[in-house]
């Protein structure tokens, strides 16, 4: 039984990723987000909208426990869910946990042109956006670093580097 999480910083790959690894691997791919997005039929900015960060992190907390219940399954996780409540431990304790360690400028670029769709990020300049990162990366890193393994996602710009990423990422876990 395989159960593994990508985690990361957002924008460091997990969706990206986490789908052509299962899709290697031959099993299903479940993004905690669209997993969220999916049973509340409301966009990940609405249930910030609504709810508040903290309503938000409720809900992926509870959903986080429902999905790890799926055997044989690559999950990725929010950018934030490693971060909040015991998450990073429940999930060292129900599978495999890999960080996806992504360089700041790497992330900044990548970020610049897919901030919408985060509400964390929205209506930041550019100037102010590399900051940004570079203090939530400062915070987030304690949790990130739990994982039981580093992996290095800097190069996921096209099809040839994804694939390249998927073999190695596949090496590391030796699966
Ligand atoms: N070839 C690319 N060039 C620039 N940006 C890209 C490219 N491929 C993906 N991105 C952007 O990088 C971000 C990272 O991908 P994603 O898998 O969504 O990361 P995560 O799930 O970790 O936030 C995405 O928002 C996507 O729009
Ligand atoms: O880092 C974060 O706090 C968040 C990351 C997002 O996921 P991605 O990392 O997939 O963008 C999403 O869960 C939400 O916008 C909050
Ligand atoms: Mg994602």
């Amino acid at each position: 039984m395989v159960r593994i999480f990508l985690t990361g910083y957002m924008g460091a790959g997990k969706t990206t990723l986490g789908k052509a690894f299962a899709r290697k691997l031959n099993i299903p791919f479940i993004d905690l987000d669209w997993y969220i997005e999916e049973r509340f039929h409301k966009t990940v900015g609405e249930l910030f909208t609504e709810r508040g960060e903290a309503g938000f992190r409720e809900i992926e907390r509870n959903m986080l426990h429902e999905v790890a219940e799926f055997e044989n399954v690559v999950i990725s996780t929010g950018g934030g869910a490693p971060c909040f409540f015991d998450n990073m431990e429940f999930m060292n304790r129900t599978g495999k946990t890999v960080f996806l360690n992504v360089h700041p400028d790497v992330l900044f670029r990548r970020l610049r042109i897919a901030k919408q769709q985060r509400p964390i990020l929205q209506g930041r300049q550019d100037d102010e956006l590399m900051d940004f990162i570079i203090q939530a990366l400062e915070k987030r890193a304690p949790f990130y670093r739990q994982a039981q393994y580093i992996f290095d996602a800097d190069e996921l710009e096209d099809r040839r580097q994804i694939e390249t990423s998927v073999q190695r990422l596949q090496e590391l876990l030796k699966i």
